[in-house]
C-alpha cells in the first residue's frame, strides 16, 4: 500500500489489489475481468454480466440459461421479510427499504458457512432485491399485494413488469440490462469499499451488504442519479439552466452527476446511457425539453468547469423516460451492484487481511484531568 502526503479521502492512495475492475486505466477506461465496458453494453445481457462478476467468467449458452431459470426461482419472498416490508412506512426512502429487506432476509436465511453459501446468498439477493423494493412500493402505494414472481427473464424487464403491472417493450427491456451493466462494477468506489472492509473483519455477506447501501445512497455517491433528476426538473428549459446553473456556481454549489475522483476527463458509461435519453426522448416535446436542458447543463459545466457527467446525470432522464419514480433510481443501482459487491466479497475473502488504516492524530496533548466538580458551571 502507498501512503501519500495529501490523501485526504484516500485519493489516490492504493488500499489493495483487485482482478475485478481497471477504472480509468490509460486506454481503456472501464473493464469488467478484462472485458471493455463498451463491448458489455453492447452485446452482454446483464445476466451475463452478473455471472461474470460472481463466477469469473462469461457463461457459456447453457450456463446462462441455467443461471437465469436459477435467479427466476430465486424471486420469491419469505414471510417474514413481506412483514417487514409492510411495516415499512410509505414515506422511507427506498434505499432504507432496501437496507432492512437485505438485513431482514439475512436473518432468515442465515449465511453460517460462507464458503458454501456465499454463492447461494449473492445470487438470492440480486434475484429477490427487485421483488422487496416492489413489494412494499406497491404495498404502501395501493394497499396491494403484488406477486412478485414473474417468468421474465431478464432481470431489467422483471423489475419494469413488477413496476408497471405489464410487460416491457423489448426496447425498455434492453435500455434497463444495459444501465444494469454500466453500473454493475467500479473497484474500490466508496460502497463497494465498505463492502471489503465490513467483509474483512470476517463478517457475512449481509452485512457487507448492507453497509455498502448505505454508502450508496449519499448524493456524493448513488444518490446523485436521483438528486440530478431532481434538478433537471427545476428548470423550464435549456436557457433558463444555464442562468441557474451558472447562479450556483456562483454560490459554489455542487452539481450532482458531475465530477469523479478517478475519471479527468469523461466517465466512459455515460456516451451509453446518453443514447439511451436521446432515444427515450424521441420527438416527445415535455421528453425532449428535459433532454435540452440536460444538454445544456452538460455544456455548461464543461466551458465553466471542465467537468463532465458521470454515470449518474443520463441516468437521471433514461430512467424518468422508463417511467420510473425518481425516488427509485439508486436501489436499481443496488441491485446491479450486488454483482460487483459481491465479487469484491469473494475476493476479499480468498486473501484476507483485515483493513485497519492508522490515523494521523490532530487533537490536543495529553493533559490534566479535572474531576466532574472541579470544571465549572
Ligand atoms: C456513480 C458514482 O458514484 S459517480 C459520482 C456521483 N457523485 C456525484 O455526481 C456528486 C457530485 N460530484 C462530486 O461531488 C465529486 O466530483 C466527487 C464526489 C464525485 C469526487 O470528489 P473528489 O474527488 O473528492 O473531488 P472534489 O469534490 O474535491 O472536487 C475537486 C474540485 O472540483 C469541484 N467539483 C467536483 N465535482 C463538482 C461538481 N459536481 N459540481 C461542482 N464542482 C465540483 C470541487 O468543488 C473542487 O473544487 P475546488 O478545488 O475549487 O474546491
Ligand atoms: O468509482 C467511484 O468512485 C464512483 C463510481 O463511479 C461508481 O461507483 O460507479
Amino acid at each position: 500500500m502507498s501512503n501519500n502526503e495529501n490523501s485526504a479521502g484516500l485519493a489516490g492512495v492504493t488500499a489493495g489489489k483487485t482482478a475485478v475492475c481497471t477504472v480509468g486505466k490509460k486506454g481503456v477506461g472501464l473493464t469488467y475481468r478484462g472485458y471493455l465496458i463498451e463491448d458489455l453494453a453492447a452485446k452482454a445481457e446483464f445476466e451475463e454480466v452478473a455471472y461474470l462478476m460472481l463466477y469469473g467468467e462469461l457463461p457459456t449458452q447453457s450456463q446462462l440459461d441455467a443461471y437465469k431459470q436459477r435467479l427466476i426461482g430465486m424471486r420469491g419472498l419469505p414471510d417474514a421479510v413481506k412483514k417487514a416490508l409492510e411495516l415499512t412506512p410509505g414515506d422511507a426512502h427506498p434505499m432504507d427499504v432496501m437496507r432492512t429487506g437485505a438485513s431482514v432476509l439475512g436473518t432468515v436465511e442465515q449465511e453460517n458457512d460462507p464458503e458454501a453459501q456465499q454463492h447461494d446468498v449473492a445470487d438470492r439477493l440480486l434475484a429477490s432485491f427487485p421483488s422487496m423494493l416492489l413489494y412494499w412500493y406497491h404495498f404502501t402505494d395501493s394497499g396491494k399485494r403484488i406477486d412478485v414472481e414473474t417468468d421474465d427473464d431478464k432481470i431489467g424487464g422483471h423489475f419494469l413488469h413488477l413496476l408497471h403491472g405489464e410487460k416491457p417493450s423489448a426496447d425498455a427491456t434492453k435500455a434497463m440490462s444495459t444501465s444494469l451493466i454500466l453500473y454493475a462494477e467500479h473497484e474500490f468506489n466508496a460502497s463497494t469499499f465498505t463492502a471489503r472492509v465490513v467483509t474483512a473483519t470476517l463478517s457475512d455477506f449481509y452485512s457487507a451488504v448492507t453497509a455498502a447501501i448505505g454508502a450508496l445512497r449519499g448524493p456524493l455517491h448513488g444518490g446523485a442519479n436521483e438528486k440530478a433528476m431532481e434538478l433537471i426538473q427545476t428548470f423550464e428549459d435549456a436557457d433558463a439552466a444555464e442562468k441557474g446553473l451558472k447562479e450556483m456556481m456562483a454560490r459554489k454549489e455542487k452539481i450532482m452527476g458531475f465530477g469523479h475522483r478517478v475519471y479527468k476527463t469523461h466517465d466512459p458509461r455515460n456516451p451509453i446511457i446518453k443514447e439511451w435519453s436521446k432515444h427515450f426522448a424521441g420527438d416527445d416535446a415535455y421528453k425532449r425539453n428535459l433532454y435540452e436542458i440536460s444538454e445544456r447543463i452538460e455544456q455548461v459545466m464543461w466551458d465553466e468547469k471542465k467537468l463532465f457527467p458521470n454515470a449518474d446525470f443520463y441516468h437521471a432522464t433514461a430512467y424518468h423516460f422508463l417511467g420510473i419514480p425518481t425516488h427509485l433510481f439508486t436501489p436499481i443501482f443496488v441491485i446491479s451492484r450486488l454483482t460487483g459487491w459481491g465479487a469484491h466479497i469473494f475476493e476479499q475473502r480468498a486473501d484476507n487481511r483485515l483493513i485497519r488504516p492508522n490515523a494521523e492524530y490532530v487533537g490536543p496533548e495529553i493533559r490534566d484531568f479535572r474531576p466532574i466538580d472541579q470544571r465549572g458551571s
